[in-house]
């Protein structure tokens, strides 16, 4: 666009989604959808309106990528070009609105065809967007009905419907690939001891730390207790975690991976002397900021945890590893798309120097929790077993089943083991899939 005419309403909203997720599919795959838009929409100066608009696009493509590939793949005479990033997202964020946003077909169409048109390497795609998506529009139901029947075969890449049925059966595969596809509400982690701000509409969940809003939609800091710090958001299954830790007031606790923070200000509000340590300074300053709303203080250090000097061995250490986040599809519909399976030996290392770190950084009789936002094993269960096999110096503390508010969320050997599929009658449903051992370190 030259900056001389106005576009029509609502197509540089289609343009802002269309790019990123052609961006994601192609050359910057690997990159999460949230760091690739936010910067885009600064970019683009979009009014809030169609901001929020692309986001939905961009959030909706790929919370049902699979289905729409599928979709598209059989309406066209050579199937989907891969290839083409441009086209396969111009057709995807296309038919994400006439399919699960609330869009006039014929403004989702008309809205295409024009972006193609002014798009240099697409304006020769304009009529096979309008046929394809005008298809789309009339068989929608049907094309809904198939994929709301089978999220784990034509919704989740093939990788990770073969792990999670090899690691919950079959059943459980096609209920967190059902949980998946619906998405997630909005949960607040309460400030220990507070009331919950008047107003605030939602339902406390089992285990008491959580409340999972009936409105997710109002804007979070226009919601009751924002400004006085009565909560945070984090999904139900983040809080229990730091909770399992069971820190005491003036206890030195270091948290090795903090960054956003929810689990710091758990920790910081349950009165304990925290240091806060991420190698990450841009997500360490969303940490600051989050801490400062809050009211709530740490020593935060933008470093590399394994480099942290062990002179004073912590009461307490948490390390929420770096992970492959397959367990937060509700929240990161791209994950499943941005990641493979190859990604996975690399970051099962890094946890296993990280927790080797994390021992030598537990006093006698302190504690450890290693808890990552995983579904995979060797992520979660299978790092626990090793750790203990390697540590002849640490025994688990099974977690009670009262500690969390229900024992469906624990493995036979106490560790805690959450699944999107869990909870799925509380407000919206799901959880995000968690994974956390508690250890002692013996020798006090
Ligand atoms: C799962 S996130 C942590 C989420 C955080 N605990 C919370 O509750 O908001 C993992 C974090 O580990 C950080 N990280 C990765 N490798 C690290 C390392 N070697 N040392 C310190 N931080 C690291 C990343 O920057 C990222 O912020």
């Amino acid at each position: 666009m030259d900056g001389q005419h106005t576009e029509v309403a609502g197509l540089p909203a289609r343009r802002l989604a269309w790019g990123t997720v052609a961006d994601l599919l192609g050359k910057n795959r690997g990159t999460a959808l949230e760091d690739a838009i936010e910067p885009a929409v600064q970019r683009a100066v979009l009014p809030p309106q169609d901001a929020g608009l692309a986001r939905a696009i961009a959030t909706t493509t790929f919370r049902h990528l699979g289905v729409i590939r599928h979709a598209l793949h059989g309406r066209l005479a050579k199937g989907l070009p891969e290839d083409q990033p441009g086209l396969v997202a111009l057709l995807a964020t296309g038919a994400a609105q006439i399919l699960y946003l609330n869009v006039q077909d014929h403004a989702a169409v008309d809205l295409a065809v024009r972006l193609a048109k002014s798009e240099p390497g697409l304006q020769h795609l304009a009529g096979l967007a309008n046929a394809v998506l005008r298809r789309i529009a009339r068989e929608r139901d049907e094309i809904r009905r198939e994929g709301d029947a089978e999220p784990l075969r034509l919704n989740t890449p093939d990788w990770l419907a073969r792990r999670w049925i090899t690691a919950y059966g079959e059943e459980t595969a096609r209920a967190i690939a059902a949980a998946n596809a619906r998405g997630a509400g909005l949960d607040l982690t309460l400030r220990p001891g507070a009331a919950i701000p008047e107003g605030l509409e939602g339902r406390r969940l089992p285990g008491s730390l959580s409340l999972r809003l009936d409105d997710a939609r109002t804007p979070v800091p226009e919601l009751p207790g924002f400004a006085d710090g009565a909560w945070w958001v984090q999904d139900a299954a983040a809080a229990l975690p730091a909770h399992l830790l069971g820190v005491r007031p003036g206890e030195r606790v270091a948290d090795l991976c903090a960054a956003p923070g929810g689990k710091t200000a758990q920790l910081a509000a349950a009165g304990a002397a925290v240091l806060a340590v991420d190698r990450s300074g841009p997500r360490l300053r969303r940490l600051a900021d989050n801490l400062a709303r809050l009211g709530l203080s740490a020593e935060v250090q933008a470093v590399d945890a394994l480099a942290l000097p062990e002179d004073r061995p912590f009461d307490a250490v948490l390390l929420d590893a770096p992970c492959s986040a397959t367990g937060t599809v509700r929240r990161h519909p791209d994950v499943p798309w941005a990641k493979g399976e190859g990604d996975l030996s690399r970051l099962v290392g890094l946890q296993r120097r990280l927790l080797d770190k994390a021992a030598r950084l537990t006093r006698p009789g302190g504690r450890l929790v290693y808890c990552t936002c995983s579904l995979e094993p060797e992520e979660g269960e299978a790092q626990g077993e090793a750790f203990l096999a390697r540590h002849a110096d640490f025994v688990r503390r099974p977690i009670a089943p009262e500690e969390v508010g229900d024992p469906a969320l624990l493995t036979a050997s106490g560790d805690l083991r959450t699944l999107p599929s869990h909870w799925p009658d509380e407000g919206r449903g799901g959880l995000d899939g968690f994974y956390a051992v508690r250890l002692e370190r013996t020798g006090a």
